[in-house]
């Protein structure tokens, strides 16, 4: 299996971070390296451009792509499934016009100039809103070209809004949501290590902001603190040893927000010995 992921720019750090996280280990990952092996011998790690990923993924030359919903949909593939939605790298594709100019809705755009780094998904965009302009592909400082006569309009990535803000540009309407995610090639989408790569990631996200909690609680109070155990199912009780059956110790998993609240319950309510501690992965 071949997962492809950004060689560069945003988004290379946090998906090797995720990789890690999830025990995929890449070794011998050099920086400007186009490959790099991972402690899985049948998993290895394609560097490419985040634009480039879709493509890579169609084509074979790859099995599994981490990159922006953004360039999936701009590549137009019906080659590949998304499988799972990696919660990071959240932008917007959105239309954006100069602040002091006359277009102010999407019909306003009619016989206009759109001028873009996705011009497959803005022209979707367009003929779902029944408008045809003409839509000039640029590759990158799409911000400047309202200003400089080439275009009436941008469609471009947005998050904080200060780059449209900086130029100027206001938001007339969303064209997509976008976040990175895991996809692959349709005729592998079942195969058991594409299944077993999207659990391990699917882990990991499911542990952000959850934290183990473990305590000894007497065997008569434990009606009480599994009262006020928010969370994940049923905590876990197990005999303690030595505690000669009066103690039992009780595991659970609780949200990272209630871990302050549940503590002070937990001890009212009898329990001591009280631990907490991150989780790493969590296949639910
Ligand atoms: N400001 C942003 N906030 C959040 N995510 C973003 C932002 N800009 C881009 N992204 C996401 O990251 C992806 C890649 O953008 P990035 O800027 O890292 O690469 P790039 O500029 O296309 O790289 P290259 O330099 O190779 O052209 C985008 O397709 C989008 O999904
Ligand atoms: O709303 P903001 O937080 O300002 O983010 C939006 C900007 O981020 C991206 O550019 P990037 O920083 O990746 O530079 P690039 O043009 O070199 O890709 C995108 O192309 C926008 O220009
Ligand atoms: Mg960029």
């Amino acid at each position: 299996m071949r997962i492809a992921v950004p060689n560069k720019g945003r988004l290379h750090e946090p998906t090797i971070d995720l990789l890690e996280r999830a025990g995929l280990h890449i070794e011998n990952g050099a920086d400007r390296k186009l490959y790099a092996e991972t402690v899985d011998p049948d998993v290895t790690i394609l560097f490419a451009r985040a634009a480039d990923i879709p493509e890579y993924v169609a084509d074979g030359a790859a099995d599994l792509g981490i990159t922006g919903l953004d360039q999936v949909r701009e590549a137009q593939t019906d080659r590949v499934e998304e499988l799972l939605d990696l919660e990071f790298g959240r932008c917007r594709l959105v239309l954006a016009s100069p602040e002091d100019g006359d277009i102010d809705a999407v019909a306003d755009l009619a016989g206009k100039t759109v001028a873009t780094e996705f011009p497959n998904v803005t022209r979707e965009f367009f003929d779902d809103a029944g408008i045809e302009p003409d839509i000039v592909e640029v590759t990158g400082a799409t911000e400047l070209t309202p200003h400089v006569e080439m275009a009436d309009a941008i469609v471009d990535i947005t998050s904080t809004g200060t780059t449209l803000r900086m130029n100027n540009l206001g938001v007339v309407a969303d064209v997509l949501s976008s976040s990175v995610h895991l996809f692959a090639r349709d005729d592998v989408a079942d195969d058991p290590k594409v299944r077993e790569i999207q659990t391990a990631l699917s882990s990991v996200l499911s542990a952000d902001g959850k934290r183990y909690l473990m305590m000894n609680v007497p065997r008569d109070d434990l009606e009480d603190v599994r009262e006020v155990i928010p969370g994940l199912g049923g905590p876990t009780v197990m005999d303690v040893a030595n505690g000669e059956g009066e103690k039992v110790a009780v595991h659970a998993v609780v949200d990272e927000r209630d871990v302050f609240e549940t503590i002070t319950e937990v001890k009212n309510a009898g329990a001591s010995d009280i631990l907490v501690t991150e989780i790493e992965r969590l296949v639910e």
